[in-house]
């Protein structure tokens, strides 16, 4: 996959936070119009990837190319949104208001706030002050921000956190709207039941990448059901291969299904 079909190239990415190592050396490719389920135990290392992605995280060794650009480079600041964890909107400004300010420091106009609004189904909630949303309409509202300025891969960290199933289901199927119409999903979640959604689903383990497959193609390889149980059988052939040639265990378990890909550039980032 080169640079033309991939959304995210990464070669040996290493990134440590405070004085601990917390990426080791990944190596990743998101296919364009795709959507991507990063999958791990808390902890492991998810949004760290993801800020690497965006280009707000300083890394210690590796190449981050995004879209065909150095992560967090200024020509991808329209073409990549960034959802975090915690909702970063404006409690005493209404829904609306909320998006026309974002929609200001982005150079996006009316018209992208309206579409938007529209998109994410907030239309009767439009004038209600963000601290009055319920949190699947919070949820939504964040998602609207990311959403503005049109953005060719978005940058989703744990999206349903907190969610009741029922408004989990709304939120992956706007996942699968968008995608439809071409924009590539990078979604994280530690809940394994959300795997079957995703085109392709990137397992992390303590600052590794131990398999991307197809949610089928992960359950067939491991003989499992469920995402959580070839979760758990992929550490334990890890554990067990560890142990037969005396490398650490959670190191890469399924190295033939990691498509590891040139990037061109070195991400820079703002932050520690
Ligand atoms: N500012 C920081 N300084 C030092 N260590 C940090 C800092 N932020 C995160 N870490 C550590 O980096 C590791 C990876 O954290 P990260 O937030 O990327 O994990 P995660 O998989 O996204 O977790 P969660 O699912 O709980 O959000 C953790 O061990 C965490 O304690």
């Amino acid at each position: 996959m080169d640079a033309q079909t991939a959304a995210v190239s990464i070669t040996g990415l290493s990134v440590v936070r405070g004085k601990t190592p917390v990426l080791h050396g990944l190596d990743l490719e998101v296919p364009r119009g795709d959507v991507v389920g990063l999958l791990g135990p808390s902890g492991c290392g998810k949004s760290t990837l993801m800020r690497s992605i965006v280009g707000t995280q300083v890394i210690a060794g590796g190449l981050v190319e995004v879209l065909g650009d150095e992560a967090g480079s200024a020509a991808l600041r329209h073409r990549v949104g960034y959802m975090t964890q915690d909702a970063a909107v404006y409690d005493d400004l209404p829904v609306a208001a909320n998006l026309r300010y974002f929609a200001r420091i982005i150079g996006a106009d009316d018209g992208q706030v309206q579409r938007v609004i529209e998109r994410t189904d907030l239309g009767s909630v439009a004038r209600s002050m963000a601290e009055e949303l319920s949190g699947g309409q919070r949820s939504r509202l964040s998602l609207a921000v990311a959403l503005l300025g049109a953005p060719e891969l978005l940058v989703l960290d744990e999206p349903t956190v907190g969610l009741d199933p029922v408004l989990r289901v709304e939120l992956w199927r706007l996942f699968a709207e968008l995608a439809a119409d071409g924009v590539t999903l990078l979604v994280s979640s530690h809940v394994m039941d959300e795997a079957t959604r995703c085109d392709s689903l990137v397992l992390m383990r303590e600052g590794r990448i131990i398999a991307q497959d197809t949610p089928a193609g992960l359950l067939a390889r491991t003989g499992t059901a469920t995402a959580e149980d070839a979760f758990l059988a992929l550490i334990r052939s890890g554990e067990e291969a560890g142990a037969e040639t005396g490398a650490a265990p959670g190191g890469k378990t399924a190295p033939s299904a990691l498509a590891a890909g040139p990037g061109k550039h070195r991400a820079t980032g703002e932050t520690p």
